[in-house]
């Protein structure tokens, strides 16, 4: 895990060789849906696996067949409320919760209109009450222009404060960043790699697409 020093608390995974190969398979044009979803999955709990590294623990006594040692818990563990924002984030929360089996799940959606507005379209949100000692993670592959991820984080703060608030994507793109850490300094970010730029319909460059559409099809415009 890598700190940007470009912000407070954003990190990326550029120094893990096994992550940065699934993201070139994710990259690729060629990795169809199938593969597309399992790679986010996979990313779910590799990326989950190193977020409890940074997470509190307590030391216990256990007692084995033979005498009684020391261990931990990973207190924080059992704290985690996951929101995940459709459609894109479902198979990345099926892999974060192989990591956190103890979290609480909520579910919002979110679409992104058209440039230069890229309006938010959010109507379904189902989130359960966050208390202080939670560490919440929304969990959506992509920060691009940030929309998105602001208008969720706004709706989320009003469920309660927690410990940490996190995120958890694949790509970004600086500019959706520092949007975020803007209206939110508090936020932790934490994706496989920060990307260059955006092009002029808001995706992120050299990014992997539309995720939404990679895991599941597009959907049909006008049925
Ligand atoms: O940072 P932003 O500029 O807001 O863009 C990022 C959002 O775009 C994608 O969702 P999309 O609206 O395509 O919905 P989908 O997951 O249903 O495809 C992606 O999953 C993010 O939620
Ligand atoms: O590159 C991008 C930008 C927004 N949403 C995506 O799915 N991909
Ligand atoms: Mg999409």
């Amino acid at each position: 895990m890598i700190r940007d020093e470009r912000w407070e608390g954003v990190y990326s995974f550029e120094d893990s060789p096994f992550i940065m190969e699934i993201l070139t398979e994710l990259r690729d044009k060629n990795t169809d849906s199938i593969a597309f979803r399992k790679g986010l999955v996979k990313l779910g709990r590799y990326m989950g696996y190193e977020l409890t590294k940074t997470m509190d623990v307590e030391e216990v006594e256990v007692e084995t067949p033979l005498e009684k040692t020391k261990g931990i818990v990973v207190k924080d563990r059992r704290n985690v409320v996951i929101i995940t924002v459709l459609r894109a984030a479902i198979p990345l929360m099926e892999g974060l919760i192989k990591v956190f089996e103890h979290a609480r799940v909520g579910i919002v959606s979110a679409s992104r209109g058209k440039a230069p507005k890229f309006e938010i379209e959010m109507n379904y949100i189902k989130i359960p009450n966050v208390k202080p000692d939670d560490t919440v993670i929304v969990a959506d592959p992509m920060i691009a222009t940030g929309s998105t991820l602001l208008r969720v984080l706004e709706e989320v703060s009003k469920y309660g404060k927690p410990k940490r608030l996190i995120i958890l994507g694949v790509l970004a793109a600086p500019e959706g960043i520092s949007r975020i850490k803007e209206a939110f300094p508090e936020v932790e970010i934490f994706v496989t790699k920060i990307d260059r730029e955006l092009n002029e319909k808001g995706y992120i460059l050299p990014g992997l697409g539309d995720a939404g559409d990679r895991a599941f099809g597009a959907p049909l415009k006008n049925p």
